[in-house]
C-alpha cells in the first residue's frame, strides 16, 4: 500500500489537538561512531548545504565524514553531562513545562510533543503517536526564532516529508517564525537585565546569532534581516545606544564567505578598539547547546582574553525559564485557540496575567 493507514483507529476516539516542539537535534553520545551518522543526516539536508549533489557527495563521505566526526565528538564530549547532550535535556525540559501549562489551560484535549528535525526523537515517530491518539490538528513550532531556510524551512520539510506516505492528514498550522514577537523580545531583554542586575554592564553587549553562508542571503533568505532586527528591538527595549552593542555572527563552517561580522574575529579584534568587558548573549538559540556552551562559553572568551580583553561573561539562553516557557505557551494559544475550548477561563486569565506581570516587573 503506498500510503499509511491510521492504526488502531476507532470511530470513538476524540479528535485531539496536537502540539509539536521542535529543534535541530543531537547525536546519540559523545563519540565519533555517533558523531558520523548524525553529521551524515544533517550534512546532507540540501537545505543545510546548498551545494550540487553529485559534488557534494564527494566532498561530504570523502573528506568531512572522515575528518569532522572526530573533532566534533571532542567538543560534545565537553558539554555532554549526565543527561545526555543539553540541547536534548533542554528541549525536553521546555516540552514538559509547556506540556503542564497547556494542559492547565485545555486538559487533555491537547497533546504536546518535542522532536528532532535529525536523529531521535524523530518527528516522523512523534507525528504517529499523535495521530494515532487522535490528533486531527496540527500545531508545529520549531524553537528557532528568526527564520531561515536551512533551519524552519528544513524543518517544513520533515512534516511535509512524513506527509507525503499519509493518507489521512491532519489540519496543519506551522510557526515559521517568532524573531520580533513582543513577548519573545522581552523576554530576552529580562535576561540581559537580570544579568546586569547581578553583575553589572560591560563595555559592550554582543548579540552572537548561529551563521550561514553570505549566499543564502543574496539569493533571498530573510534570516540576516531578522537577526538584526531582533537586536534593534531588544537594545531599544533596553534604552542601549548604537555603541553600546553589535551583531554578529558564529559557527562558520567550510571556506566560503558568511554573514559577516564573524564573532571570533571580532571579539579578537574588540581589545585593540578599547572595548575591555563584554557580554555575549545569543537570542537566536533557544536552548543552549554546543554552539553556546563550547562556542560562545570557552573559545570565544579566550579569543577575547587573549586579545587583550578583561572581562567576558556568556549570558544564557532562556532554556527553560518560567519566562520562556510562558512566552511559548503564549505563542501556542494564539494558534491553537481557535481550536480547541478553553476548559478553564481562570487558569487562561491566570496565565496571562502571570506571564506579563513577571515580564514587567523584570523590566523595571
Ligand atoms: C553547513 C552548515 C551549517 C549551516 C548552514 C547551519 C545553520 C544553522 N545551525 C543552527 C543551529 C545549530 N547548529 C548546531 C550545530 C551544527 N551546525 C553545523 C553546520 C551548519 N549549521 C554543524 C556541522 C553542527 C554540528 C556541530 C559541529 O560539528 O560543529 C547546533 C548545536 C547542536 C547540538 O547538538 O548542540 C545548533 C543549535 C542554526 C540556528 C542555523 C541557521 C540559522
Ligand atoms: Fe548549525
Ligand atoms: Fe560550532
Amino acid at each position: 500500500m503506498k500510503y499509511r493507514s491510521q492504526e488502531n483507529f476507532t470511530h470513538a476516539q476524540a479528535d485531539k489537538v496536537g502540539v509539536l516542539i521542535t529543534n535541530l537535534g543531537t547525536p546519540e553520545a559523545p563519540t565519533k561512531q555517533a558523531l558520523r551518522p548524525y553529521l551524515k543526516q544533517f550534512l546532507s539536508d540540501p537545505r543545510v548545504v546548498e551545494v550540487p549533489k553529485l559534488i557534494w557527495w564527494f566532498v561530504l563521505n570523502g573528506i568531512i565524514l572522515n575528518i569532522r566526526p572526530k573533532r566534533s565528538a571532542h567538543a560534545y564530549s565537553t558539554v555532554w553531562t549526565e543527561d545526555g547532550s543539553p540541547l536534548l535535556t533542554h528541549t525536553k525540559a521546555q516540552a514538559t513545562g509547556i506540556a503542564s501549562r497547556i494542559k492547565l489551560l485545555y486538559g487533555d484535549s491537547v497533546v504536546v510533543d518535542f522532536a528532532m528535525r535529525y536523529g531521535q526523537p524523530s518527528i516522523e515517530n512523534a507525528i504517529d503517536s499523535m495521530l494515532s491518539g487522535g490528533v486531527r490538528k496540527l500545531f508545529v513550532l520549531p524553537l528557532y526564532p528568526q527564520y531561515c531556510a536551512s533551519t524552519s524551512g528544513s524543518t517544513f520539510d520533515a512534516v511535509a516529508n512524513d506527509f507525503l506516505r499519509r493518507r489521512w492528514l491532519p489540519e496543519l498550522r506551522f510557526l515559521n517564525q517568532y524573531h520580533d514577537e513582543q513577548a519573545y523580545i522581552e523576554c530576552v531583554a529580562a535576561k540581559i537585565k537580570a544579568h546586569w542586575d547581578e553583575h553589572g554592564r560591560a563595555d559592550k553587549l554582543i548579540f552572537s546569532y548561529h551563521g550561514i553562508p553570505k549566499r543564502y542571503l543574496v539569493n533571498g533568505d530573510p534570516y540576516h534581516c531578522q537577526c538584526h532586527k531582533t537586536s534593534r528591538l531588544i537594545a531599544t527595549y533596553l534604552d542601549l545606544g548604537k555603541n553600546d552593542y553589535m551583531t554578529t555572527f558564529q559557527s562558520r563552517f567550510g571556506r566560503e564567505e558568511w554573514l559577516k561580522p564573524y564573532t571570533d574575529e571580532t571579539l579578537k579584534q574588540l581589545p585593540s578598539s578599547g572595548v575591555k568587558s563584554i557580554q555575549v548573549v545569543c537570542p537566536g538559540f533557544s536552548s543552549d547547546c554546543l554552539e553556546t556552551i563550547e562556542e560562545i562559553g570557552v573559545e570565544n572568551r579566550d579569543y577575547f582574553l587573549q586579545a587583550g580583553g578583561e572581562r567576558y561573561e556568556y549570558i544564557e539562553a532562556l532554556n527553560s525559564d518560567d519566562n520562556h516557557l510562558d512566552m511559548l505557551t503564549s505563542i501556542i494559544q494564539a494558534q491553537i485557540g481557535d481550536w480547541v475550548t478553553v476548559i478553564n477561563k481562570g487558569n487562561q486569565d491566570k496565565h496571562n496575567s502571570n506571564a506579563r506581570a513577571k515580564l514587567l516587573g523584570a523590566k523595571k
